[in-house]
């Protein structure tokens, strides 16, 4: 017996080949077995075709209605989007972070933002080359280390969860007026531009922080005189990467990725510039736990230490790797090198040398943040001896040797490094 649905809703006799059609119509593809046990009922014109499972036959009844609301749903989530701001704000309702760390980071990504649109329009709004300054490290300032500093604290201060802020382009971490912060006091140490030394040409650049908890044992006092805020602002801002809230960077790069972990695993934000939103493309990132890729300045090579001079020339040893030696990458720009080295695994490092014996980064703004992340997606950041997250600072613009990435890699430096100590 065959069946066909007319207009009028109501069943007549037809050819066997148009069987199939009927089912498909009205069943799903994959229930493509009707048999004469079905049982076909509509209330009126308006309301919709019933068909329910008479007996054991392998097809599921479906409604129309559920039909609907199946395509309803797939087409809202065609629309939906996950974006930092519904991440945010499920970890808050989740209660793994506070509204005041949501807001910080909300306002993080704000100033990242605009240092996107500055970098990408550098050439055009003759905002390349230098500033005419030196910040306190002696480097000559780049015209956008300037002004994405002054990006990041309008965008931090004005969040009103700041008490404290630590840049690589201030000499003294910036006390925001505690005074009438009404909630938060959020601790943020950054580097607003990083690897500016390659703005000019072009090539990635990126800005990297870290976000800590207000210190227990030196709470800040507005009514203290300058010298000792100064003083509160310093011990606060002085805490090991292992008491890290939260820590990101934001590469500016073929597209603007915002990197980023709360405690709980690493995720990765696309700046969409349709619509003006970080949008979640990388789920808990895992870094790979062997890669062979090595990032390091070679440059510097008879600089360094003995130890790390037998590392890296271990690597390039094709007798070692089976005939196959690691790859070198480095693009100079710590948030680029790292970015890559994160997905595809390898290790990133910076040794001390003869002329700086804690080499070149430094640890509040550079080598924590990117220790965190690294430890968060199963990676590991060590200073060739030690934790990177256990180092305590002394100042703010402490250095130290850097050596971040692939667990089975910095394990396997460490085993020269720890070897020469
Ligand atoms: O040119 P070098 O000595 O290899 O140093 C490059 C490293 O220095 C940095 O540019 C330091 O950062 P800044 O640009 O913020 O000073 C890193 O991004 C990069 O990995």
């Amino acid at each position: 017996m065959a069946f066909s649905v007319s207009h009028q809703h109501k069943l007549v006799k037809t050819s066997a080949s148009t069987k199939s059609n009927v089912c498909s119509q009205i069943l799903r593809p994959s229930a493509c077995h009707v048999s004469k046990h079905l049982q076909v009922s509509c209330i009126s014109e308006n309301s919709p075709l019933t068909i329910t499972r008479r007996s054991s036959v392998s097809c599921k009844a479906v409604t129309v209605e559920k039909q609907s609301a199946q395509a309803q749903t797939k087409q809202q989530n065609e629309y939906e989007i996950f974006t930092l701001t519904t991440w945010l704000f499920k970890l808050e309702k989740q209660g793994t972070i506070n509204n005041e760390l949501a807001v910080v980071i909300s306002s993080i990504a704000l100033a990242c933002k605009q240092i996107a649109s500055l970098v990408n329009r550098a050439g055009i709004s003759n905002l390349t080359g230098v500033a005419g300054a030196q910040n306190v490290q002696g480097e000559d300032q780049k015209k956008l280390d300037v002004v994405s500093n002054e990006v990041f604290k309008n965008c931090l201060s004005t969040s009103g969860r700041t008490g404290i802020l630590a840049s690589e382009e201030e000499d003294f971490p910036v006390a925001v007026d505690i005074a009438d912060a009404y909630s938060g006091n959020y601790i943020v140490c950054f580097d607003p531009l990083d690897g500016s030394s390659n703005i000019d040409a072009g090539i990635s650049v990126g800005s990297i922080w870290g976000v800590y908890e207000p210190s227990e044992e030196c709470p800040m006092d507005a009514h203290d005189d300058a010298n000792k805020l100064m003083e509160q602002c310093v011990v606060n801002v002085c805490q090991p990467g292992k008491d890290l809230a939260a820590a990101g960077y934001c590469l500016y790069s073929s597209s603007t990725i915002m990197v980023l972990s709360v405690g709980t695993g690493v995720f990765g934000f696309t700046l969409d510039p349709m619509i003006g939103e970080f949008v979640l493309t990388h789920k808990d990132v895992k870094i790979p736990e062997v890669g062979k890729i090595y990032s390091f300045n070679e440059g510097n090579n008879d600089l360094w230490d003995e130890s790390v001079q037998e590392y890296i020339k271990s690597l390039k040893s094709p007798e070692k790797w089976d005939g196959k030696p690691y790859s070198s990458r480095y693009i100079g720009s710590l948030v680029g090198d790292f970015h890559r080295t994160l997905l595809y695994g390898g290790i990133y490092g910076y040794p001390g040398d003869k002329k700086n014996k804690n080499g070149k980064l430094r640890l509040l703004y550079e080598c924590a943040p990117m220790s965190y992340l690294a430890e968060q997606a199963g990676g590991l950041g060590s200073t060739g001896t030690t934790r990177v997250l256990d180092v305590v600072p002394e100042a703010v613009h402490q250095r130290v040797p850097l050596f971040v990435g692939s667990k089975k890699e910095v394990e396997y430096l460490e085993s020269f490094t720890k070897k020469s100590k």
